[in-house]
């Protein structure tokens, strides 16, 4: 069995085409969604990321602007610029690009940022609500994650699902979102015992732990959905996932590549929070 590759590009130009006529929508009420990306220090993997968000939302319509820090900046003098972003009228979205240097705290920084403005959905409150049923900002790639099992027509209800990987951005909200789906869900981290017994249980895997092709195909279920989050630069340049995508691919139903799977949908469901997040200020 070879399994079909999930086309992540494909989905999230959808996503993002509907965003630009929502956006259009919008600006018939004389309202610009405007995105502000803070980024501390030089991080070239960082400021990759936020070139493709900025080219992102203006391709969708979206005002976009990056705030660059240096790596010495401090924290006071960070949450000077948070502050400032949230009495900005015209910005409706607020992203500050993790992991921050050394000398910050993230938790202080993220519990900052507005709750109406937090598009990254990282902010306490916002986890809060996620936690107790009723969602305001989700987290972009799990939410994205769940567009590709919709985009796939993956039954969620009833099914089998595990995440592999607890952090508070993937894990933890892939988790509820599966669960308020209706999937039995199963989260792993570093000290599961017997991993691929639980992996091999499942409809749906969602490995998210930053370990380079970690989930090998006999530890997947047969015609599972395997959704990979990892993104991992190798030594020769290329990107590979925390699957090893051609084992996977002999066993899995479905799976998404690395580049070209999950990458695109955590930026298509950003310009989606941030439209949201402009749109919810009309409604108000
Ligand atoms: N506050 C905050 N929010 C984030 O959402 C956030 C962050 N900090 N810090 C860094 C990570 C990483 N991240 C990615 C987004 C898109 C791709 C993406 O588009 N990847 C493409 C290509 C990537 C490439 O070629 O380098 C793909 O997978 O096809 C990757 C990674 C968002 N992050």
């Amino acid at each position: 069995m070879n399994a079909r590759i999930i086309d992540g590009k494909a989905i999230s130009a959808a996503i993002k085409t509907e965003v630009a006529q929502r956006v259009h929508t919008l600006a018939r009420q004389g309202i610009t969604p405007g995105l502000a990306v803070v980024l501390v220090g030089e991080d070239p993997a960082s400021q990759v990321y936020v070139r493709n968000k900025a080219a992102a939302c203006e391709k969708a319509g979206l005002h976009s602007k990056v705030i660059r820090l240096a790596s010495d900046t401090s924290e006071e003098a960070l949450l000077d610029v948070v502050r400032e972003l949230n009495n900005d009228a015209s910005v409706h979205g607020i992203l500050v690009q993790l992991p921050l240097p050394a000398q910050m705290n993230s938790s202080k920084v993220i519990e900052t940022i507005a709750p109406a403005k937090d598009v990254d959905g990282f902010h306490i409150s916002n986890a809060g609500l996620l936690m107790t049923g009723r969602p305001l900002v989700r987290p972009c790639t799990p939410y994205g994650i769940m567009k590709i099992l919709e985009s796939e027509n993956t039954v969620v209800r009833g099914a089998e699902a595990v995440v592999v990987g607890a952090s508070n951005i993937v894990g933890k909200p892939m988790a509820l979102l599966l669960l308020a789906a209706g999937a039995t869900v199963t989260l792993c981290n570093s000290k599961t015992r017997d991993l691929g017994a639980q992996t091999r249980r499942a409809d749906i895997l969602v490995v998210a732990t930053g370990r380079p092709r970690m989930i090998t195909g006999d530890m997947i279920k047969p015609g599972a959905i395997v959704i990979d989050v990892g993104i991992n630069r190798q030594a020769d340049g290329k990107l590979t996932g925390d699957v090893e995508f051609e084992s996977a691919c002999k066993v899995a139903g479905a799976i998404t590549p690395v580049p070209g799977g999950v990458g695109p949908m955590t930026i298509a469901m950003l310009l989606v929070n941030t439209l949201e997040a402009a749109e919810r200020c009309v409604h108000i």
